[in-house]
């Protein structure tokens, strides 16, 4: 075990263990304490903006593009700062976990970037904060190894060109209870943030490229404004230039869509683009129209694809608004994986294949995968658009048009809502959360890929179907009864695919929450809220 040197106001609330002391320095303690005795009211405070407009919306308000900056919109001479080392040419990014096994896996993927991730495939067990970028610096020192329980051994392949590593903290609404400053719980993006820039930083500068992040499910330029001042203050007093971090902003809530220009703007010295991150937008529109079924009602999740209008809008909008303003615009995660089943498989292929080429053809500049068997398949359809090119930004898409009518179109979204619908979203919600509350952010579910972003949009569903009476296809009604007997029988269904299994697991803790947040009167924002409560 080791020992953590003392930083005035601050107290570790979690236990200590082995090497923690080389990511919890007192270096990177400083930085957690200054960040959050400068910002952490500035992040309250949005927080508390992002209620006020729940209950505008609510009360029959809508998104539109903000009139107090049509002057950022409308000045055409500034651009983002030119693509950093490592960021140029980023056709196929990797994603997953931080844990020691799948960091090998994805550096050896051949992948150009890979999002080392924090957020929705990560659960935020004290110690994945802590040996996170643990891993990371031991990757970027070349000394990352792993043997698994089976013996197998894990190290980094001398032959394979290491991706870039983009580090992908936590959203502002959660919270780390392990780390307090002056008596109060700091913000996991801002311990994520610190954690990794202290320990990985200057070792990512001095190989030629730099600390890089994706920001995830922010909902307003100002909540931008925010990341780019924590930048300035985290670069200032570690001694880096200003302009050396770089980040990636996910476009995944339904307010951000109409705050793309604003938020290169606001990150503009330190911007690495956008990406269109589906699965939390999915969630998001969910989730911010929930009250208003009769016009903002999303059928079964696996219904809504990339090509219904109000989806395609924001992914034409999302890449036209990068391309203007000099910016890489990253596709998002097709949640097909490899499966065993060779019809499956294949499937899984052509469906990741189509996706990938409507991405590539519409001017994305590189995506997501969510597994290493579908980097080579990535890589070769936006090469074969790309050609010798290391990205499409001179693709400018004048042609590219999108009103706030278009984005908001829900309504012409083809598809119904289903038992089966209804049925999957309640056993992948409670699967997924068993997974989380035991320290798995990502599971692979019925070959999906199910992570945070998916689970929410399933128990999201769940509320706004149940609070909204809407109709199942067959003409039931979803109510409270309804919603109850089949947790039932799914619990059943799982506990016998599980068999000896199942009796280990978190199960009554995944019911009960899901069930919890399913039905009652008041919405949770983020199942990640009340599941944290339940964690050590
Ligand atoms: C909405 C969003 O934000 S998307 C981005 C966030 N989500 C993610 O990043 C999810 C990433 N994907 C994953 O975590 C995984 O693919 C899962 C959990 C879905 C499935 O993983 P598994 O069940 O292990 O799949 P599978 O058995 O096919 O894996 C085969 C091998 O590939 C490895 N692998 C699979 N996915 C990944 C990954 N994303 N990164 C690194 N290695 C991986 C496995 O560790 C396994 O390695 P091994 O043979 O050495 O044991
Ligand atoms: O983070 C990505 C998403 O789709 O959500
Ligand atoms: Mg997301």
């Amino acid at each position: 075990m080791s020992t953590i040197a003392g930083v005035d106001g601050l107290e570790i609330t979690g236990p200590v263990g082995d090497r923690y002391d080389e990511v919890l320095t007192p270096r990177a303690l400083e930085l957690v304490a200054l960040l959050h005795r400068e910002l952490n009211g500035r992040r309250l405070e949005r927080l508390a903006a992002r209620q006020e407009r729940v209950r505008a919306l609510a009360d029959g308000a809508s998104l539109g593009f903000l009139e107090e900056t049509r002057s950022i919109r409308e000045d055409d001479s500034w651009q983002v700062a030119p693509p950093a080392p490592g960021l140029v040419d980023r056709r196929v990014e990797m994603t997953g976990p931080t844990d020691r096994k799948m960091t090998i896996n994805a550096l050896n993927s051949g992948a150009k970037c890979w999002l080392a991730d924090q957020e929705d495939a990560n659960s935020p067990l004290w110690e994945n904060v802590v040996n996170g970028p643990l891993n990371l610096m031991d990757s970027i020192d070349g000394t990352l190894e792993f043997t698994s329980p089976e013996g197998k051994e894990y190290r980094l392949h001398d032959d394979v060109e290491l991706p870039t590593i983009i580090v992908r903290p936590r959203g502002w609404h959660l919270p780390e209870k392990h780390i307090t400053v002056d008596g109060e719980q700091t913000s996991g993006s801002l311990v994520d943030f610190a954690l990794y820039l202290a320990s990985c930083g200057q070792k990512q500068i001095d190989r030629g490229q730099g600390p890089y992040f994706y920001l995830p499910k922010m909902e307003s330029h100002l909540e931008a404004r925010l990341w780019n001042d924590a930048f300035n203050l985290a670069q200032d007093h570690l001694g880096i230039p200003r302009g050396t971090i770089r980040a990636t902003v996910l476009i995944e809530t339904y307010p951000a869509a109409f705050e793309m220009e604003e938020i290169l703007y606001e990150l503009r010295d330190h911007s690495a683009g956008l990406n269109a991150g589906r699965w939390d937008y999915m969630f998001s529109v969910v989730k911010t129209f929930r009250t208003r079924g009769d016009e903002f009602l999303l059928p079964d999740r696996n219904s809504v694809t990339m090509t219904v209008p109000f989806m395609r809008a924001y992914t034409e909008l999302l890449v036209r608004t990068c391309h203007k303003r000099g910016a890489h615009a990253i596709g998002g995660m097709a949640a097909f994986i490899p499966s065993k089943d060779p019809a499956v498989n294949e499937q899984a292929f052509a469906k990741v294949r189509a996706d990938k080429e409507r991405e590539a053809n519409d001017g994305f500049d590189g995506s997501w995968v969510a597994h290493p068997g579908m980097v080579e398949l990535c890589k070769e359809v936006f090469t074969a658009v790309l050609g010798d090119r290391p990205n499409q930004i001179d693709k400018k898409r004048e042609d590219v048009q999108v009103a706030a009518e278009q984005l908001l179109d829900v309504r012409s979204t083809p598809g119904d809502v289903t038992e089966a619908g209804l049925r999957s979203n309640i056993s992948v919600g409670i699967q997924y959360i068993e997974a989380w509350l035991r320290g798995s952010g990502a599971v692979g579910i019925n070959n999906l890929m199910e992570d945070a972003a998916t689970a929410e949009i399933s128990r999201s569903q769940v509320w706004q179907w149940l609070h909204n009476g809407v109709q199942l296809a067959g003409g039931e009604t979803v109510t409270r009864e309804l919603v109850e007997r089949i947790t039932d029988e799914e619990m059943q269904a799982i506990s016998q695919a599980r068999g000896d299994a199942f009796a280990s697991g978190r199960w009554d803790d995944a019911r009960s929450l899901f069930l919890e947040m399913a039905v009652a009167d008041e919405y949770s924002d983020f199942l990640t809220l009340p599941a944290y409560e339940r964690m050590p």
